[in-house]
């Protein structure tokens, strides 16, 4: 443990607590809850405001961490800690975690929305790049190597071929990060490109605000003005008409002019839900790429280069034993990366299998742990705050039922399960019962974001 005076700034002390909490968590629960959090620290080190990004947020980082950071504050300073939590400003979507896309409560409304934040009409051009993302430090594999190819050919060759350009693929495996690079390259080559890099829900908001503030003349300036249009995760476009036909008029202004467009998704264009046909048919005109989960090679490599940015070797064996373990996306490499950088800096211990094997021990743990009904109970019971004992009740006020209906929809989806097995685990109910939660809870989730956001932390929590 780091003493007070050791701590050569402000920021280090919450970059102690951060590395603290990355050792202490399952590595899902670190990623989702406090990878993302800012923190602004006084000089005097006496209190420390943390920005959490919604309310749902803020209410389950105060339930569930907010004893144990300010703990560890006070530990590691040596002396007494105001913690704050506030909401943060909502800011470009550029982000770390597919769980914190920038979802306010049930979501973006279209038209009605209220309370929009003021970040583009009337601001400066902002083209939102992470400069950091580039070409260079995207790793090439058999994943994603058609991707990479197309990205790179359409930012030495704007408006030709392959526009729009389409990407899809799962979460963490470098769609962002290979939009970024487009853009990055285009400007480099190109400085007084017009560019703009903007997540779908960020879009849905500037039609809003148009709508709100009879702007439209603007946002058609700002919008159908530019050279490049990198729009991020295009399935949340899903039933925001309004949105959608804005967003038709903007696609069919560039593709004019022979600007080009580039967008990414979680699916295939066909394989959208709720989206006007003729922006799927719009989608899939030019070139459609999927980037696939990297293979082993590409894993170490990434793992390998990764550590060299950050100024550390990596041993090959270490980068093997890593990536065998770790292989569902980029991002959870990237976490495992930085526990295995955090407990080899805390313990003062070279980096080996051995040291890997401790640092990464909950998630290891956790890949060979089945999903059981019991889990998912307990999981479920703890985030809405009900008692276990609640899922095999008879009691039926909504608080509690609703819970329960999510359980035993979760039960289905993750176990193996029949609906009568997970009805007598629910407390003897019939298999009716549950059929009826699952198909409630299936068919909800399509129309209500707060809901499916809530789902998605659930799976992704039990997942591990
Ligand atoms: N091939 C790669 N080489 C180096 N870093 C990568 C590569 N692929 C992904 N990454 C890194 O992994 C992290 C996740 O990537 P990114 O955010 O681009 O994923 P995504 O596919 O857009 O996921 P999501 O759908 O969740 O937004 C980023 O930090 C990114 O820089």
């Amino acid at each position: 443990m780091r003493e007070a005076s050791v701590l050569s700034s402000s920021q280090d002390l919450w970059q102690s607590c951060v590395d603290h909490l990355a050792q202490e968590l399952p590595e899902q629960q670190f990623n989702t809850w406090i990878r993302p959090l800012v923190a602004e620290v006084a000089a005097d080190l006496s209190k420390v405001t943390i920005q959490v990004a919604n309310r749902f947020k803020l209410d389950w980082i105060r339930a569930q961490y907010a004893g144990r950071i300010s703990a560890l504050l006070e530990k590691i300073s040596g002396h007494g800690i105001h913690l704050e939590l506030a909401l943060a400003q909502r800011e470009a979507p550029v982000r770390s975690s597919p769980l914190t896309r920038s979802f306010e409560g049930n979501g973006v409304a279209e038209p009605a929305a209220l309370g929009v934040p003021d970040d583009v009409a009337g601001a400066p051009f902002k083209n939102r790049l992470n400069t950091a993302l580039t070409f260079d430090t995207l790793i090439e594999g058999t994943a994603n190597r058609m991707g990479r190819a197309a990205a790179m050919h359409v930012s030495s060759s704007l408006g030709q071929l392959y526009n729009p350009l389409f990407i899809y693929g799962g979460v963490g495996l470098g769609k962002t990060h290979l939009m970024h690079a487009i853009g990055n390259k285009l400007l480099a080559d190109n400085p007084a490109s017009k560019v703009l890099y903007i997540h779908a829900e960020q879009f849905v908001s500037d039609v809003v605000k148009a709508y709100q503030r009879k702007t439209f003349d603007e946002f058609k300036e700002r919008y159908h003005s530019l050279d490049l249009l990198l729009i991020d995760d295009v399935q949340f476009l899903a039933n925001k008409d309004r949105t959608q036909e804005e967003f038709f008029n903007a696609f069919e202004a560039l593709l004019t002019k022979k600007s080009h467009i580039v967008m990414t998704s979680d699916t295939y264009p066909k394989g959208l839900t709720d989206i006007h046909e003729r922006l799927v048919s719009r989608f899939d005109s030019g070139l459609t790429v999927a980037i696939e989960p990297p293979e082993l090679e590409m894993r170490v490599a990434i793992l390998i280069r990764k550590a060299e940015a950050e100024g550390t070797v990596m041993p090959e064996e270490v980068a093997f034993f890593v990536a065998k373990n770790v292989r569902s996306n980029v991002r959870e490499l990237e976490g495992a990366l930085r526990k295995i950088l955090a407990y080899s800096r805390f313990n003062l211990k070279e980096i080996s299998i051995q040291l890997a094997r401790e640092a990464l021990r909950d998630l290891l743990s956790i890949q060979n742990r089945q999903i059981s009904v019991e889990n998912i109970q307990k999981t479920v019971a703890d985030y809405y705050k009900i008692k276990v004992a609640d899922m095999y009740s008879k009691k039926r006020p909504a608080s509690i039922a609703r819970p329960r209906q999510i359980a035993m929809y979760l039960a289905k989806e993750l176990t193996q399960k029949s609906l009568p097995e997970i009805g007598e685990l629910f407390g003897g109910r019939d298999h009716t019962t549950v059929l009826h939660a699952v198909r409630k809870m299936s068919a909800e989730r399509q129309q209500m974001t707060e809901l499916n956001q809530q789902l998605h932390v659930l799976e992704q929590t039990l997942k591990g």
